[in-house]
């Protein structure tokens, strides 16, 4: 089975062209200020340049207004991951408004009850990414995972990607267990909170080709 992945928060030229090295199939930028890496539409755009037309950009948002959406949209943006609360309601009209825009919807899982939310997506989203809870500042980027058994035989209502607390040590046993078709990383990558290592990547990307 291929295996695809987003390497998730990079903020330096080195970390991108990394990525785009090893095969990445999305790369994303964090456009909330409370988190570590997050980046501005002006440093993003910077950054995109040198990404080529084959690989994803996605933006990263916690319940953003139309105004950060717009700005970010600017930097050459072909998607947006939205980790906060965002209602139906809410992607229905952020879709009406960005309709070129590819939309996930991340959810925040932490029992089998939490995934009774996908189904409302439906429609309105182009993907899911279910991500672990986290009680933290930051709802994702934070390394945690959740039980993967509640994805196995789940009947997933939209595409799908698998976040949370993934690394080149556990990515196969994810992959076995969930079925994913579609694996996101941010922490995984990195020496600390923000700052991505190049070998971490590299090795997270081999590690993926390999499955
Ligand atoms: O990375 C962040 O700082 C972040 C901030 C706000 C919302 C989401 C964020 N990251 C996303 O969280 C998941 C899981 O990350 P990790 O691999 O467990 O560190 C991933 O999709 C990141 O894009």
């Amino acid at each position: 089975m291929s295996v695809r992945t987003k390497i998730c928060g990079l903020s330096t030229e080195e970390t991108v062209a990394t990525a785009v090295r090893y095969g990445a199939d999305y790369i994303g930028f964090v456009f909330f200020e409370k988190s570590p890496r997050s980046v501005t539409p002006e440093k993003a755009a910077m950054l995109i340049r040198q990404i080529p037309d084959h690989v994803q950009k996605m933006g990263v948002f916690v319940d953003p207004d139309n105004n950060l959406l717009e700005r970010a949209l600017a930097s050459g943006l072909t998607g947006f991951q939205l980790h906060g609360h965002e209602t139906a309601e809410r992607i229905a009209s952020i879709r009406e408004t960005f309709p070129k825009v590819k939309i996930w919807k991340a959810l925040s899982i932490a029992n089998s009850q939490d995934l009774a939310q996908a189904p409302h997506y439906r429609g309105l989203a182009d993907r899911l990414l279910y991500d672990a809870r986290t009680d933290g500042v930051l709802p994702g980027g934070m390394g945690r995972r959740f039980d993967w058994r509640l994805l196995k035989e789940y009947k997933h209502p939209l595409p799908w990607a698998l976040s949370g607390g993934l690394d080149a040590n556990n990515i196969a046993q994810a992959v076995a267990i969930t079925g994913a078709e579609l694996v996101d990383i941010s922490s995984g990558v990195e020496t600390s909170p923000g700052i991505k290592d190049m070998d971490k990547i590299a090795q997270f990307l081999q590690a993926v080709r390999l499955l």
